[in-house]
């Protein structure tokens, strides 16, 4: 269980937000909305423990999140709103990198079988410069289906991806919460999972 209690954050001499208190329990999804601004991405990035709270506390299975430091890390799967992949690389290459930069492997074999889904096949050994936008952001979510990751945190995930791939997401998001996962994620866009109801936290 995720549990945020009375979180404070600023950025540069601007207070984003404060007193902000929430829990997320398995099988959740919440929604954080709010103008272009108003912390939403901030808010994602302190989750991960890149940004330092002003006050307040994160805590994980009841303990906070900076006495769990790595094992933390391995709980939660971060995808940024920008894509984070290599242009050199194949989308295969750039999978295979992020695993190893999260501490796990992953055979050619499971990479494979996870860009397919993404609807990559036939594009695996192809450096992602000469993807398109839509196919590039799929890489980067591929990394979704190679990670253990309890807790999602998604920040406009949907970014140019087409009518089927924002269907495939959220299909994929279902089977997530369906096994006890959790998703926190950011969209300008709709995104719907089927049964499941999606909390909101709105930031001002
Ligand atoms: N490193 C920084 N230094 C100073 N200000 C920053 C920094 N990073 C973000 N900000 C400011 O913090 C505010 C919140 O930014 P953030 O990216 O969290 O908003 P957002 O809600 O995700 O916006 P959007 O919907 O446009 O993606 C913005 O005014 C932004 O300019």
């Amino acid at each position: 269980m995720l549990e945020v209690g009375n979180l404070a954050c600023s950025r540069g001499d601007h207070r984003l937000f404060s007193g902000l208190s929430f829990s997320l329990h398995a099988g959740q999804i919440m929604q954080v909305q709010g103008a272009n601004g108003s912390g939403k991405t901030s808010l994602l990035r302190t989750l991960c423990g890149f940004i330092t709270p002003d006050e307040g506390e994160i805590c994980w299975n009841g303990k906070p999140v900076g006495e769990l430091g790595e094992d933390y890390y391995a709980e939660l799967q971060y995808i940024g709103h920008l894509n984070a992949i290599k242009d050199e690389l194949s989308a295969l290459e750039n999978l295979q990198m992020s695993a190893g930069l999260a501490g796990y492997t992953v055979t050619e074999q499971q990479a494979v079988t996870a860009l397919r889904r993404m609807g990559l096949q036939r594009r695996e050994h192809l450096p992602v410069r000469v993807l398109s936008q839509g196919q590039r952001r799929r890489v980067a979510l591929a990394r979704l289906l190679i990670s253990d990751a309890h807790l999602w945190i998604l920040d406009e995930p949907l970014t140019a991806l087409d009518v089927g791939a924002v269907g495939l997401m959220q299909e994929l998001i279902g089977e997530h919460l369906s096994k006890g996962g959790m998703v926190i994620f950011t969209t300008h866009q709709p995104l719907q999972v089927a049964g499941v109801q999606t909390r909101e936290l709105v930031l001002s």
